[in-house]
C-alpha cells in the first residue's frame, strides 16, 4: 500500500517528533511495516530511535543531493517493523541547495516513490518551518498529520498552516489530504487544556482523533534512552495513549478501504 504521511506543523515544540516516533513505534507493534523519514535537521527522530550520529555515514541529506541511493541509507532499527531514513545537521543546508537545483526541487517525491511499495506507511518528521524541506514533504505525501499542543496559543499559526496545505494542494499535489489532528500535551487539571480541545475540535470538525495524548514525563524521558516510550515504559500513560492512537489510526484507515 505504502501510504506517505507528513507529520507537520510549522510551529515549534508542538509534539511532531514525539508523535512521529511514538505513533510509528505503536503502529509497528500492530504489525505494519514503517519507514520513518527524519527531515528535521535537529535529528531528534533519528536519535529517538537510538541511532547515534557516529553510527551513520550518510543521511537523507546525501539522498536529496543525489549522492546516495535511498535503499542504501535506510537503517533497520531494533524496534518491531521500524526502519529509519536518518537526518543530520547538514540537512539545514538543503533548504538552500535544493532551491537552486533544476528539476531536483521536489526530489523527495521520486525518492520515496522508489521505496513506498516496501512499507505499509512512511511517516515524515518535518522541520518547524515552511522552507524547501517542508514543501518537499507536502509534495511527496498522500496526507498530513497535524499535532497540536493543548496549551497557550494552540491555534496560533493554524490558519497559515492550512493556507500552506491548500496552496500545495492547488498547485503541486492535488491528492493531498488531512490525515488527522492529534491533540497532545493535554493536562486534565487545567481548564485551558479543556478549552483548547473544544476550540481545535470546532476548527477541524471531524478530523480530530478521539484519542488525546496527555502530558506525561515518560514521553519526555524516553528519547534520552534512544527508545520510543512503548519500549521504555510500556505501562505509562504516554504508552497507553500512543497505543490507543495507533489503534484508532489503523481502524480509520481500514474503514476507508
Ligand atoms: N505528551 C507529552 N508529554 C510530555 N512532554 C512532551 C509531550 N510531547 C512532547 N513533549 C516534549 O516537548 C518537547 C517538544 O516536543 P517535540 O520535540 O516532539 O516537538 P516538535 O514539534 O517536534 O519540536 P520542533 O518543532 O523543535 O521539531 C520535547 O522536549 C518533548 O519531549
Amino acid at each position: 500500500m505504502g501510504k506517505i504521511i507528513a507529520v507537520f506543523n510549522q510551529k515549534g515544540g508542538v509534539g511532531k517528533t514525539t508523535t512521529n516516533v511514538n505513533l510509528s513505534a505503536c503502529i509497528g507493534k500492530l504489525g505494519k511495516k514503517i519507514l520513518v523519514v527524519d527531515l528535521d535537521p535537529q535529528g531528534n527522530t533519528t536519535s529517538g530511535f537510538g541511532i547515534e550520529k557516529e553510527d551513520v555515514d550518510y543521511t537523507v541529506y546525501n539522498v536529496l543531493l543525489g549522492e546516495k541511493n535511498v535503499k542504501d541509507i535506510i537503517v533497520k532499527t531494533e524496534f518491531e517493523n521500524i526502519y529509519v531514513l536518518p537526518s543530520s545537521t547538514e540537512l539545514a543546508g538543503a533548504e538552500i541547495e535544493l532551491t537552486g537545483m533544476d528539476n531536483r526541487e521536489f526530489v523527495l517525491k521520486n525518492i520515496l516513490d522508489e521505496v513506498k511499495e516496501e512499507y505499509d506507511y512512511i511517516f515524515i518528521d518535518c522541520p518547524p518551518s515552511l522552507g524547501m524541506l517542508t514543501i518537499n514533504s507536502l509534495v511527496a505525501v498522500d496526507s498530513v498529520l497535524i499535532p497540536i499542543q493543548c496549551e497557550y496559543y494552540a491555534l496560533e499559526g493554524v490558519s497559515q498552516l492550512m493556507g500552506t496545505i491548500s496552496l500545495v494542494k492547488e498547485n503541486l499535489n492535488p491528492k493531498l489530504e488531512i490525515q488527522g489532528v492529534v491533540l497532545s500535551m493535554f493536562d486534565g487539571r487545567a481548564n485551558l487544556s479543556i478549552q483548547v480541545v473544544e476550540e481545535v475540535k470546532k476548527y477541524f470538525k471531524g478530523s480530530v482523533y478521539t484519542t488525546i495524548v496527555p502530558r506525561n514525563v515518560r514521553l519526555a524521558e524516553a528519547p534520552s534512552h534512544g527508545k520510543p516510550v512503548i519500549y521504555y515504559d510500556p505501562k505509562c500513560k504516554g504508552s497507553l495513549a500512543y497505543t490507543e492512537l495507533a489503534e484508532e489510526f489503523i481502524d480509520l484507515e481500514e474503514d476507508v478501504i
